[in-house]
Protein backbone atom coordinates (compact mmCIF):
# COMPACT_ATOMS: atom_id res chain seq x y z
CA UNK A 1 0.00 0.00 0.00
CA UNK A 2 1.04 3.54 -0.22
CA UNK A 3 -0.42 5.94 2.03
CA UNK A 4 -0.56 9.95 1.12
CA UNK A 5 -1.00 12.46 3.42
CA UNK A 6 -1.14 16.03 1.77
CA UNK A 7 -1.68 18.19 5.12
CA UNK A 8 -2.00 21.51 2.85
CA UNK A 9 -0.27 22.92 -0.66
CA UNK A 10 0.44 26.31 -1.45
CA UNK A 11 1.30 27.90 -5.11
CA UNK A 12 3.65 31.10 -4.08
CA UNK A 13 0.85 32.92 -3.74
CA UNK A 14 0.20 31.78 -0.60
CA UNK A 15 -3.75 30.88 -1.31
CA UNK A 16 -4.12 26.79 -0.40
CA UNK A 17 -5.11 24.89 -3.44
CA UNK A 18 -5.59 21.42 -1.53
CA UNK A 19 -5.58 20.07 2.00
CA UNK A 20 -6.61 17.32 4.19
CA UNK A 21 -5.73 14.84 1.35
CA UNK A 22 -5.49 11.27 2.48
CA UNK A 23 -5.19 9.04 0.21
CA UNK A 24 -4.25 5.04 0.71
CA UNK A 25 -3.23 3.10 -3.00
CA UNK A 26 -3.40 -0.59 -3.23
CA UNK A 27 -1.42 -2.64 -5.63
CA UNK A 28 -2.80 -3.44 -9.12
CA UNK A 29 -5.83 -1.54 -8.51
CA UNK A 30 -7.11 2.16 -9.97
CA UNK A 31 -7.89 5.08 -7.14
CA UNK A 32 -9.87 7.89 -8.83
CA UNK A 33 -9.41 11.49 -8.28
CA UNK A 34 -12.96 13.67 -9.49
CA UNK A 35 -13.25 17.31 -9.18
CA UNK A 36 -14.47 20.39 -11.04
CA UNK A 37 -12.27 22.02 -13.24
CA UNK A 38 -9.39 23.53 -11.19
CA UNK A 39 -10.01 21.98 -8.17
CA UNK A 40 -6.66 20.97 -7.77
CA UNK A 41 -6.39 17.80 -9.07
CA UNK A 42 -3.63 17.87 -11.62
CA UNK A 43 -1.39 20.12 -8.27
CA UNK A 44 -1.96 17.05 -6.53
CA UNK A 45 -0.46 14.83 -8.96
CA UNK A 46 2.37 17.31 -9.43
CA UNK A 47 3.02 17.47 -5.74
CA UNK A 48 3.63 13.47 -5.57
CA UNK A 49 5.89 14.01 -9.08
CA UNK A 50 7.98 16.37 -6.88
CA UNK A 51 7.21 19.16 -9.62
CA UNK A 52 5.44 21.10 -6.50
CA UNK A 53 7.70 21.56 -3.75
CA UNK A 54 6.66 23.05 -0.47
CA UNK A 55 3.41 20.79 0.69
CA UNK A 56 3.12 19.67 4.05
CA UNK A 57 3.22 16.16 4.40
CA UNK A 58 4.06 12.28 4.13
CA UNK A 59 3.83 9.49 1.61
CA UNK A 60 4.66 6.26 3.77
CA UNK A 61 5.40 2.80 1.16
CA UNK A 62 7.21 -0.03 2.38
CA UNK A 63 7.88 0.74 5.71
CA UNK A 64 9.53 4.35 4.44
CA UNK A 65 7.85 7.30 5.66
CA UNK A 66 9.07 10.06 2.88
CA UNK A 67 8.77 14.11 4.21
CA UNK A 68 6.83 16.02 1.61
CA UNK A 69 9.14 18.36 2.42
CA UNK A 70 11.71 16.98 1.00
CA UNK A 71 10.10 15.62 -1.90
CA UNK A 72 11.45 16.42 -5.39
CA UNK A 73 11.68 15.75 -8.88
CA UNK A 74 14.22 13.22 -8.32
CA UNK A 75 11.52 10.26 -6.26
CA UNK A 76 10.67 7.66 -8.20
CA UNK A 77 7.87 6.28 -6.89
CA UNK A 78 5.53 8.14 -9.27
CA UNK A 79 5.78 8.58 -13.32
CA UNK A 80 3.17 10.03 -15.13
CA UNK A 81 1.13 9.73 -17.97
CA UNK A 82 -0.39 13.23 -18.98
CA UNK A 83 -3.68 14.45 -20.79
CA UNK A 84 -2.05 15.10 -23.87
CA UNK A 85 1.11 12.74 -24.79
CA UNK A 86 4.50 14.42 -24.98
CA UNK A 87 6.33 12.36 -27.24
CA UNK A 88 9.41 14.01 -29.33
CA UNK A 89 8.67 14.48 -32.56
CA UNK A 90 12.05 13.85 -34.44
CA UNK A 91 12.66 10.49 -32.62
CA UNK A 92 10.52 7.35 -33.91
CA UNK A 93 8.50 5.46 -31.25
CA UNK A 94 11.28 2.94 -29.61
CA UNK A 95 13.27 5.84 -29.50
CA UNK A 96 10.93 7.83 -27.00
CA UNK A 97 11.13 4.71 -24.60
CA UNK A 98 15.00 4.65 -25.09
CA UNK A 99 15.20 8.07 -24.20
CA UNK A 100 13.78 7.65 -20.68
CA UNK A 101 15.33 4.32 -19.52
CA UNK A 102 18.33 4.61 -16.81
CA UNK A 103 22.14 3.02 -17.84
CA UNK A 104 21.19 1.66 -13.93
CA UNK A 105 17.96 -0.09 -15.43
CA UNK A 106 20.26 -1.17 -18.50
CA UNK A 107 23.07 -2.72 -16.30
CA UNK A 108 20.52 -4.30 -13.26
CA UNK A 109 18.23 -5.96 -15.87
CA UNK A 110 21.34 -7.00 -18.56
CA UNK A 111 19.43 -5.72 -21.30
CA UNK A 112 19.95 -2.99 -24.03
CA UNK A 113 17.69 -0.05 -24.26
CA UNK A 114 16.37 -1.78 -27.24
CA UNK A 115 15.14 -4.16 -25.73
CA UNK A 116 13.85 -3.04 -22.99
CA UNK A 117 12.02 -0.69 -24.88
CA UNK A 118 10.60 -3.46 -27.21
CA UNK A 119 9.50 -5.31 -24.31
CA UNK A 120 7.64 -2.35 -22.98
CA UNK A 121 6.03 -1.40 -25.94
CA UNK A 122 4.87 -4.92 -26.37
CA UNK A 123 3.08 -4.66 -23.22
CA UNK A 124 0.91 -2.04 -24.20
CA UNK A 125 0.63 -3.81 -27.85
CA UNK A 126 2.34 -1.36 -29.62
CA UNK A 127 5.72 -3.04 -30.71
CA UNK A 128 5.04 -3.48 -33.90
CA UNK A 129 4.95 0.59 -34.92
CA UNK A 130 8.20 0.61 -33.21
CA UNK A 131 10.05 2.37 -36.28
CA UNK A 132 6.85 5.03 -36.49
CA UNK A 133 6.82 8.48 -35.70
CA UNK A 134 4.30 10.23 -33.48
CA UNK A 135 2.99 12.15 -36.46
CA UNK A 136 2.32 8.19 -37.80
CA UNK A 137 0.52 7.25 -35.14
CA UNK A 138 -3.08 8.44 -33.56
CA UNK A 139 -3.76 9.56 -30.49
CA UNK A 140 -4.60 6.72 -28.55
CA UNK A 141 -1.48 4.79 -29.76
CA UNK A 142 0.61 7.76 -28.55
CA UNK A 143 -0.95 7.49 -25.04
CA UNK A 144 -0.08 3.82 -25.15
CA UNK A 145 3.65 4.52 -25.82
CA UNK A 146 3.06 7.52 -23.03
CA UNK A 147 2.08 4.39 -20.72
CA UNK A 148 5.40 2.22 -21.82
CA UNK A 149 7.28 5.24 -21.26
CA UNK A 150 5.65 5.43 -17.82
CA UNK A 151 6.58 1.49 -17.15
CA UNK A 152 9.74 1.84 -18.17
CA UNK A 153 11.03 4.46 -15.59
CA UNK A 154 10.42 1.64 -12.50
CA UNK A 155 8.05 3.48 -10.73
CA UNK A 156 5.55 2.12 -8.33
CA UNK A 157 2.77 4.08 -9.60
CA UNK A 158 1.24 5.35 -12.35
CA UNK A 159 -0.29 9.00 -12.04
CA UNK A 160 -2.83 9.44 -15.08
CA UNK A 161 -4.27 12.95 -15.65
CA UNK A 162 -7.37 12.77 -17.90
CA UNK A 163 -5.44 10.35 -20.41
CA UNK A 164 -8.74 9.53 -22.25
CA UNK A 165 -10.02 13.16 -22.11
CA UNK A 166 -8.77 13.64 -25.77
CA UNK A 167 -9.87 10.37 -27.46
CA UNK A 168 -12.96 9.11 -29.11
CA UNK A 169 -15.81 7.32 -27.32
CA UNK A 170 -15.06 4.00 -29.01
CA UNK A 171 -11.10 4.02 -28.77
CA UNK A 172 -11.99 5.18 -25.32
CA UNK A 173 -14.00 2.68 -24.24
CA UNK A 174 -11.18 -0.20 -25.68
CA UNK A 175 -8.64 1.78 -23.83
CA UNK A 176 -10.11 1.90 -20.53
CA UNK A 177 -10.85 -1.64 -20.47
CA UNK A 178 -7.67 -2.34 -21.59
CA UNK A 179 -5.55 -0.12 -18.99
CA UNK A 180 -7.45 -1.56 -15.72
CA UNK A 181 -5.83 -4.76 -16.75
CA UNK A 182 -2.44 -3.65 -17.32
CA UNK A 183 -2.28 -2.01 -14.05
CA UNK A 184 -3.82 -5.29 -12.48
CA UNK A 185 -0.94 -7.09 -14.77
CA UNK A 186 2.10 -5.38 -13.67
CA UNK A 187 0.76 -4.90 -10.05
CA UNK A 188 1.18 -1.05 -10.36
CA UNK A 189 -0.36 1.28 -8.01
CA UNK A 190 -2.76 3.85 -10.13
CA UNK A 191 -4.37 7.48 -9.56
CA UNK A 192 -6.51 8.39 -12.69
CA UNK A 193 -7.70 11.78 -12.43
CA UNK A 194 -11.13 12.22 -14.55
CA UNK A 195 -13.95 14.56 -14.73
CA UNK A 196 -16.00 11.26 -16.06
CA UNK A 197 -17.96 9.80 -13.46
CA UNK A 198 -19.16 7.15 -15.57
CA UNK A 199 -14.99 6.12 -16.10
CA UNK A 200 -14.10 6.01 -12.76
CA UNK A 201 -16.94 3.60 -11.77
CA UNK A 202 -16.10 1.59 -14.55
CA UNK A 203 -12.68 1.33 -13.42
CA UNK A 204 -12.04 2.27 -10.09
CA UNK A 205 -11.32 0.84 -6.78
CA UNK A 206 -11.75 3.69 -5.18
CA UNK A 207 -13.53 7.46 -5.71
CA UNK A 208 -12.48 10.51 -4.09
CA UNK A 209 -14.35 13.38 -4.75
CA UNK A 210 -12.47 16.53 -4.51
CA UNK A 211 -14.17 19.51 -4.08
CA UNK A 212 -14.58 23.33 -1.65
CA UNK A 213 -12.06 25.96 -1.41
CA UNK A 214 -9.24 24.76 -0.56
CA UNK A 215 -10.27 21.68 -2.23
CA UNK A 216 -10.14 18.87 0.24
CA UNK A 217 -11.78 14.97 -0.59
CA UNK A 218 -15.31 15.59 0.04
CA UNK A 219 -16.43 11.68 -0.08
CA UNK A 220 -15.04 8.61 -0.79
CA UNK A 221 -17.01 6.04 -2.54
CA UNK A 222 -15.09 1.99 -2.29
CA UNK A 223 -15.65 -0.25 -4.91
CA UNK A 224 -17.70 -2.95 -2.60
CA UNK A 225 -20.08 -0.21 -1.49
CA UNK A 226 -20.69 1.59 -5.51
CA UNK A 227 -20.81 -2.16 -7.25
CA UNK A 228 -23.87 -2.51 -6.91
CA UNK A 229 -25.89 0.50 -6.81
CA UNK A 230 -27.79 1.79 -9.32
CA UNK A 231 -25.17 3.93 -11.58
CA UNK A 232 -27.32 6.33 -12.62
CA UNK A 233 -28.67 7.33 -8.98
CA UNK A 234 -24.82 7.04 -7.71
CA UNK A 235 -23.30 9.41 -10.80
CA UNK A 236 -26.32 12.22 -10.16
CA UNK A 237 -24.99 11.93 -6.16
CA UNK A 238 -21.53 12.44 -7.21
CA UNK A 239 -22.42 15.12 -9.31
CA UNK A 240 -23.60 16.92 -6.69
CA UNK A 241 -20.96 16.31 -4.03
CA UNK A 242 -18.87 17.25 -7.10
CA UNK A 243 -20.29 21.07 -7.25
CA UNK A 244 -20.80 21.50 -3.43
N1 LIG B 1 1.79 27.42 -11.39
C1 LIG B 1 0.72 27.92 -10.75
N2 LIG B 1 0.83 29.03 -9.99
C2 LIG B 1 -0.24 29.52 -9.31
N3 LIG B 1 -1.46 28.96 -9.33
C3 LIG B 1 -1.62 27.85 -10.08
C4 LIG B 1 -0.56 27.26 -10.83
N4 LIG B 1 -1.03 26.14 -11.47
C5 LIG B 1 -2.33 26.04 -11.14
N5 LIG B 1 -2.69 27.06 -10.32
C6 LIG B 1 -4.00 27.26 -9.72
O1 LIG B 1 -4.27 26.17 -8.86
C7 LIG B 1 -5.65 25.81 -8.93
C8 LIG B 1 -5.76 24.32 -9.27
O2 LIG B 1 -5.29 24.10 -10.61
P1 LIG B 1 -5.20 22.63 -11.22
O3 LIG B 1 -4.63 22.75 -12.59
O4 LIG B 1 -4.50 21.77 -10.26
O5 LIG B 1 -6.75 22.24 -11.29
P2 LIG B 1 -7.43 20.94 -11.95
O6 LIG B 1 -8.43 20.45 -10.96
O7 LIG B 1 -6.40 19.99 -12.43
O8 LIG B 1 -8.16 21.61 -13.21
P3 LIG B 1 -8.63 20.93 -14.60
O9 LIG B 1 -9.65 19.89 -14.25
O10 LIG B 1 -9.22 22.08 -15.36
O11 LIG B 1 -7.39 20.37 -15.26
C9 LIG B 1 -6.29 26.74 -9.96
O12 LIG B 1 -6.90 27.80 -9.27
C10 LIG B 1 -5.12 27.24 -10.76
O13 LIG B 1 -5.35 28.54 -11.24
Amino acid sequence: MIQINIQNYSYKNKIPVIKNIFINLTEGKITSLIGKSGCGKSTLLRVLMGMEQGALGNIIFNQNDFSLDKWNGKQNLFSMVPQIPHLFPWKNILNNITLAISNEKMLREQKSKEDIALNALKIVQMEEHFKKYPDEISLGMAQRVSLARALVLDSQAILLDEPFASIDAQTRYHLQDWLAHKILETNKYAILVTHDVREALLLSNEIHILSGSPSEIKKTYLKNEFQDCNPVSLEKEMIQFIGS
